[in-house]
């Protein structure tokens, strides 16, 4: 069988802070079409990696190739243009703005016509009918015209889910897509990100090891900023190395 190429790779990737090493010398290959999780205890650097992955941080070191372009040290509008999309752990939706109004000005920023056209109605009749798709397809369809700050915690990851699939991404960065959540919202989640997976490659970082076995295909720990662990979730959940990492030593 044909192994499907790398879509991303990270060569020696390394940040410091202060001379403190939170990444240090990742070498990641994510294989198109699949699901990556990277997970670790806190303060493994997880964060830090998708901030270098999405050009929020510059590293000290190392390369990072998407989709054959070298975008080490890119701004992210540049990275974001080449069809990575995140969506964040915290949130960053406006109160007042509805569900829909969301979604229609991410679809309008991922047009390059930037931000001149705002409200004109003409165009934004042009985006409505895709964004009540995209909300659709995340569940929210009912809830279109709600105010952002109206909805439950589950129905804003949601939301911010399907901003981030209006610019119909390559790669979706999901950082921690059901933290705080509850066991449905967890189990929707789920079935969400098993949906929007096709045609596209996802890395997520996630701390519940349910939804991890669920969804990932291929798992990389990480410990200390290095790579400790990588493989299906099945032969990583059971490597020593990963049960001492999470545990401490002494229940190892
Ligand atoms: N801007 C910064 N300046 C200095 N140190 C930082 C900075 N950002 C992160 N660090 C440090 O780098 C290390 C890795 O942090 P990071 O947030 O990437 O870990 P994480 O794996 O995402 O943790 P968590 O699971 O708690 O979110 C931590 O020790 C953190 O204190």
């Amino acid at each position: 069988m044909r192994q499907p190429r790398a879509i991303l790779v990270t060569q020696g990737l390394s940040k410091e802070f202060q001379g403190f090493r939170a990444v240090s010398a990742v070498d990641l290959s994510v294989a198109e079409g699949t699901v990556h999780a990277l997970v670790g205890p806190n303060g493994a650097g997880k964060t830090t990696l998708f901030n270098l992955l999405t050009g929020f941080l510059k590293p000290t070191a190392g390369r990072i190739t998407f989709d054959g372009h070298d975008i080490t040290g890119q701004p992210p509008e540049r990275i974001a243009g080449l069809g990575v999309a995140r969506s964040f752990q915290v949130t960053s939706l406006f109160e007042q703005m509805t569900a829909r109004e969301h979604v229609e000005l991410a679809l309008q920023s991922g047009t390059g016509l930037g931000r001149r056209f705002w409200r004109t109605d003409t165009l934004m009749r042009r985006f409505s009918g895709r964004a009540l798709e995209l909300l659709g397809d995340v569940g929210l369809a009912h809830l279109a015209d709600r105010p952002a700050g109206h909805l439950p915690y589950g129905q804003k990851r949601a939301l911010e889910l399907a901003l981030a699939l209006a610019l119909d991404p390559a790669l979706l960065l999901l950082d921690e897509p059901t933290a705080g959540m509850g066991l449905e919202d967890i189990d929707r989640t789920v079935a969400l990100v098993d949906q929007i997976r096709e045609g596209r490659t996802v890395v997520m970082v996630e701390h519940n090891m349910s939804v991890v076995g669920s969804l990932a295909d291929t798992v990389t720990v990480l410990q200390r900023g290095e790579v400790l662990v990588e493989g299906p979730y099945d032969r990583v959940k059971t490597d020593p190395r990963v049960v001492e990492a999470y545990l401490g030593a002494d229940v190892a």
